[in-house]
């Protein structure tokens, strides 16, 4: 289902919770991750991988891209070897987070209206909390959040929906008035397990296509985020009504 032009009343995002991933949903992070990747590929001789296959790759941590990205250079990392390499990736990436990195068309201004309409907002997202931090910094969209969730400050990484319950609760958010926002089945899966609706993007990282990924509704442009989670929180109203 795509976003309806038909939208509710603007009030119901007050005091809601919106969860907004930050790989491939809020930020076009693509280029200096791929490009973190393929140098570390080079310090260990091994040929650069293309950005379209690495794009796919992202969205389950730096340690789970890395696995990925060894094993498709065709050099799969063994467990001694995965923390050392984990670590010098953390030190390129931390580097160079912003070079490339932008927020999608439409984002600054989506959070300002939601913001401005009394939601609370957050990211949770699989990426470690001070790369999050970093990136957000440099981007100046730090001012916009009131928690920035890694996967490491939570009990465990999307899809488990620990991640996504923990990040309302570091709002002081209530999980039946929240929307997830992302671009990956790790997303729709946390939020689906958390019985919290799922608004994906479709500009984002995926493997499989994002219409069957399970999203409750798709959004080709983020300025359609603001319209689509009222949408999305008046359903969730009449699901919790037994409507
Ligand atoms: O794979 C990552 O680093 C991050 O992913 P996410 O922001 O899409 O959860
Ligand atoms: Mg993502």
């Amino acid at each position: 289902m795509h976003a309806q032009n038909d939208i509710p009343k603007a009030e119901i995002l007050k005091g809601a919770t919106i969860a907004f991933d930050l790989d491939g949903t809020l930020v076009d992070t693509a280029p200096d991750l791929v490009a973190s990747l393929n140098l570390i590929l080079a310090e260990e001789g091994l040929p650069p991988l293309p950005f379209d296959d690495v794009r796919k790759m992202v969205g389950r941590g730096a340690k789970a891209l890395l696995e990925r990205g060894f094993a498709a250079a065709g050099a799969p990392l063994d467990a001694d070897q995965a923390p050392v390499l984990v670590e010098r990736f953390v030190a390129l990436y931390l580097g160079r987070i912003a070079h490339e990195s932008a927020p999608f068309p439409g984002v600054v201004d989506a959070l300002v209206s939601l913001r401005a309409a009394g939601a609370k907002l957050a990211v949770c997202t699989n990426k470690l909390t001070h790369l999050s931090v970093a990136l957000l910094d440099a981007l100046d969209l730090t001012q916009y959040f009131d928690a920035v969730v890694g996967a490491d400050s939570a009990p465990a990484a999307k899809p488990d929906p620990r991640h996504l319950l923990a990040t309302i609760a570091a709002v002081g958010g209530d999980p039946t008035r929240a929307v997830m926002v992302g671009d990956s089945i790790n997303d729709a899966l946390a939020a689906k397990a958390a019985n919290v609706p799922t608004l994906l993007v479709t500009f984002g990282y995926t493997e499989a296509p994002v219409e069957t990924l399970g999203g409750d509704l798709l959004i080709d442009a983020f300025s359609d985020a603001p319209s689509a989670c009222i949408t999305l929180l008046a359903s969730c109203g009449r699901r919790n009504a037994g409507l």
